[in-house]
């Protein structure tokens, strides 16, 4: 009998890039003749667990269905905060008939130069754990803690951070269907502020696997992030 859960993946791509501050959404934002969103896909159509991609976009976006993409893919409408867009990923998954064992994969469209190799990695984690894993990778700079002060005042360091067991959070993260709407209701319901899915589970005290992943994969955020990535993406070709 076939025990291999299906995956369902997500890229969520509905955000506003305020902070990369580009005239329009940074997902559509080109390297290499391709957008980030293509990049993103065409990355997950690598895996060998994925064959089709749900794509969250914003309610209005009319850039995403333009695009040529490498594999099959599907929409749904994305919300304001990240979570509720994965949220409506997670609707839409369910809608389509998924079961409440089979694996979410959710990424972010802003993260195109994640190693397939890494997407296939962190997928079997989570098909060995109870809830699911993520990809990170540990901090490699000493870390400060400023003084929280007036943006237009000198900022100054409180103190150095242990920096051991620290990590940065990447995309892709892997976890069950069932088990990852449970913990998106519980910070819908207490109004919890997260950043990545992972979280969610942190706030139930539910264990989430963290799986090593490349520091090439990463996310652009900021305007001085464009020539990081496009070198990356260039030595990647
Ligand atoms: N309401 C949101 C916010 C973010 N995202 C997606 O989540 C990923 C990571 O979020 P981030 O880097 O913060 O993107 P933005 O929210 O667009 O950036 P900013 O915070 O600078 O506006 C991106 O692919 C973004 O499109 C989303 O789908 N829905
Ligand atoms: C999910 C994530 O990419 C993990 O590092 C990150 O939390 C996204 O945060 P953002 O503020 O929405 O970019």
């Amino acid at each position: 009998m076939n025990t291999t859960p299906r995956i369902h993946a997500m890229i969520v791509a509905a955000g506003r890039g305020s902070r990369f501050g580009a005239s329009m959404a940074k997902q559509y934002t080109l390297f290499q003749g391709q957008t980030l969103l293509q990049h993103s896909v065409a990355r997950l159509a690598c895996s060998v667990f994925i064959e089709q991609c749900w794509l969250v976009i914003a309610a209005d976006d009319t850039t995403a269905q333009t695009l040529d993409f490498t594999m099959p893919v599907q929409y749904a409408t994305g919300g304001a905060e990240r979570w509720q867009s994965v949220q409506a990923g997670v609707e839409a998954i369910r809608q389509s008939g998924a079961a409440d064992t089979d694996l979410v994969l959710i990424h972010d469209a802003a993260r195109p130069a994640v190693p397939s190799c890494d997407i296939d990695k962190v997928i079997t984690a989570a098909m060995h754990e109870p809830y699911g894993a993520i990809l990170a990778t540990p901090v490699a700079d000493t870390l400060k803690h400023s003084y929280a002060q007036d943006a237009r005042l000198p900022t100054y360091i409180a103190q150095t951070l242990d920096r051991s067991n620290i990590w940065q959070a990447q995309t892709p993260q892997v976890f069950r269907l069932d088990q990852l709407q449970k913990v998106l209701q519980h910070v819908s319901e207490q109004q919890i502020a997260i950043t990545d899915e992972a979280s969610a589970f942190e706030s139930l005290s539910l264990p989430i696997r963290l799986v090593a992943g490349s520091r090439q994969n990463i996310k652009l955020t900021y305007p001085d992030d464009a020539v990081l990535l496009s070198a990356i993406l260039s030595l990647q070709a």
